[in-house]
């Protein structure tokens, strides 16, 4: 060991969760100073010492000591330790034994890597917790949801049975996916003995799900939050099944998404004005991509979305996409699509990939042919010899097998998802180590978030990759989304050009 210091610094925790194999994970993390930091001060009371080689515990213990003396920057749980009542982050280390409950808890939270804050939340946390509306513009990966849902648990009232906080998201996907995170920590909050026992309730109202179900649950108990898409929700507002009388923070998910679509923008203009008033609500707005926002920001005082000093956090304003992401192209015919992304797949050996594949037209619906996700899969399933699971997921399927294709994917066992666009916003599956975009997404925005489907560890320092199967006369547009995005595209070269 290098020092004194560093032993004491790199004291880890004496108890198994904590031991090597964990430790060395957090240390693998780009930020290892930030989670040692965190740790070591969690930890002090441990006495057991985890070692690393002498140079590299000598750097950490150097950083730390910096860190610990001079600018501390918070940790999470400290930027939350004050506002959100019991703090669903926090680990009992000097208190009396925890209950094995709490340890369960504690240590769920601190295994997926809540410890600290991503640059989002340190910027937003503090204007949220202060009462202000908010429009939470940050890169795809950067945690907006645990953001607002922090925000949502510093709200709320476990003991009042009404509809306090509601989360509106474009896709019954990306429903369950938030409603699982929020049910997490609430279960989290539940299971600490220093909080009420009163479980806060999640409901998801979302298309495709049961909503007579719903409309007798709702009545006999409103849930404390709900996630929903707008369709449902319309529905059972329009008809009074329930109201936003007690409705505390109001969340819009991919909120440009929601507001370009025909289709939903009546239903969620009423539901900002109509249904609940700006004055007695929160309102948070979340996208990586908010284009033109100065009109926006102006839209939301003017239209009385939200109150008049709605603040724009907007992170990385210069670099719309993560960094981690390292973008390519190749440029072939159209017969040798399915040949290059086959080769692709073999020489990049992707631990998971989602392929991108666009929608099919209506005409060529209607003339009976067969959609180029089922051209793909069929072909993946006869050529690819690879170890990873072949999945599909596209808006034709029923909702059932929507959502088995994403337990399969989530499973752990590796995949290779073919998919339409219905994946590209919001879906979170951080082992996603490659993009392939069969065709070429419509706009620059829609290519920013399917690329956004990877690059989803906040801080981790690996590489990513998205790669653009194009024709030749598509460089052009490649080219445009690179302008736009400001991010630079490699060629790459490959036999199988044809
Ligand atoms: N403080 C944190 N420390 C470590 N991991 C975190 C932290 N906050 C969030 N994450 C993880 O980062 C991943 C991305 O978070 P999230 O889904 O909220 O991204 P997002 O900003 O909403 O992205 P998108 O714009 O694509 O919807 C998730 O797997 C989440 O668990």
């Amino acid at each position: 060991m290098a020092s004194n210091s560093a032993s004491q610094i790199l004291a880890i925790t004496k108890t198994a969760p904590y031991s090597k194999p964990r430790a060395s994970r957090f240390l693998q993390s780009r930020k290892p100073y930030l989670n040692l930091c965190c740790l070591s001060q969690k930890f002090s009371n441990d006495n057991a010492l985890f070692c690393l080689p002498n140079s590299k515990s000598f750097l950490l213990a150097k950083e730390l000591e910096e860190r610990n003396s001079n600018n501390h920057s918070p940790t999470l749980r400290e930027i939350c330790q004050d506002h959100v009542p019991g703090n669903v982050l926090r680990r009992q280390v000097s208190a009396p034994p925890p209950s094995p409950s709490t340890i369960c808890t504690s240590l769920l939270l601190e295994e997926v890597g809540y410890l600290v804050p991503t640059d989002v939340q340190r910027e937003a946390l503090p204007v949220l917790f202060s009462g202000n509306d908010c429009i939470l513009h940050a890169q795809t990966g950067s945690g907006k949801t645990l953001t607002y849902l922090l925000l949502i648990y510093s709200q709320i009232n476990p003991k009042k049975s009404a509809v306090q906080a509601l989360i509106v998201v474009p896709t019954r996907e990306l429903g369950m996916q938030i409603t699982k995170v929020a049910r997490m920590l609430a279960a989290a909050r539940h299971m600490d003995p220093k909080l009420e026992q009163k479980l806060y309730t999640v409901m998801a109202l979302l298309d495709g799900g049961m909503l007579r179900r719903h409309k007798s649950w709702l009545k006999a108990e409103p849930p404390a939050i709900v996630v929903a898409t707008i369709g449902s929700l319309s529905q059972l507002l329009e008809k009074q099944i329930f109201k936003l009388d007690s409705l505390r923070v109001l969340v819009v998910d991919e909120v440009d998404f929601l507001f370009k679509s025909s289709k939903q923008v009546s239903s969620l203009r009423k539901l900002l004005t109509s249904y609940s008033s700006c004055n007695n609500r929160q309102t948070v707005f979340a996208s990586a991509s908010i284009l033109q926002h100065r009109r926006f920001i102006h839209d939301c005082i003017q239209q009385k979305w939200t109150k008049g000093d709605v603040v724009h956090v907007h992170v990385n304003r210069i670099m719309p996409m993560p960094a981690c992401l390292y973008h390519r192209f190749v440029i072939c015919g159209r017969k040798a699509k399915h040949q290059v992304l086959l080769s692709l797949l073999q020489s990049d050996l992707p631990e998971s990939g989602i392929i991108f594949v666009g929608e099919q037209s209506e005409k060529s619906k209607k003339s009976g042919q067969a959609s180029s996700t089922t051209v793909l899969i069929d072909f993946l399933r006869a050529s690819y010899e690879g170890p990873l699971d072949i999945l599909l997921l596209e808006e034709d399927m029923n909702f059932n097998s929507r959502a088995a294709s994403l337990t399969d994917v989530r499973k752990g066992d590796g995949y290779l998802l073919v998919s339409t666009d219905i994946v590209a916003r919001g879906i979170d599956l951080p082992e996603t180590t490659h993009i392939y975009n069969f065709d070429l997404p419509k706009t620059a925005i829609d290519y920013l978030h399917r690329a956004g489907r990877t690059g989803r560890k906040p801080f981790s320092d690996k590489k990513y990759y998205v790669t653009n199967i194009i024709l030749p006369e598509e460089r052009f547009v490649l080219q445009r989304f690179e302008n736009e995005l400001m991010f630079h595209c490699e060629e790459l070269t490959m036999e199988t050009q044809g």
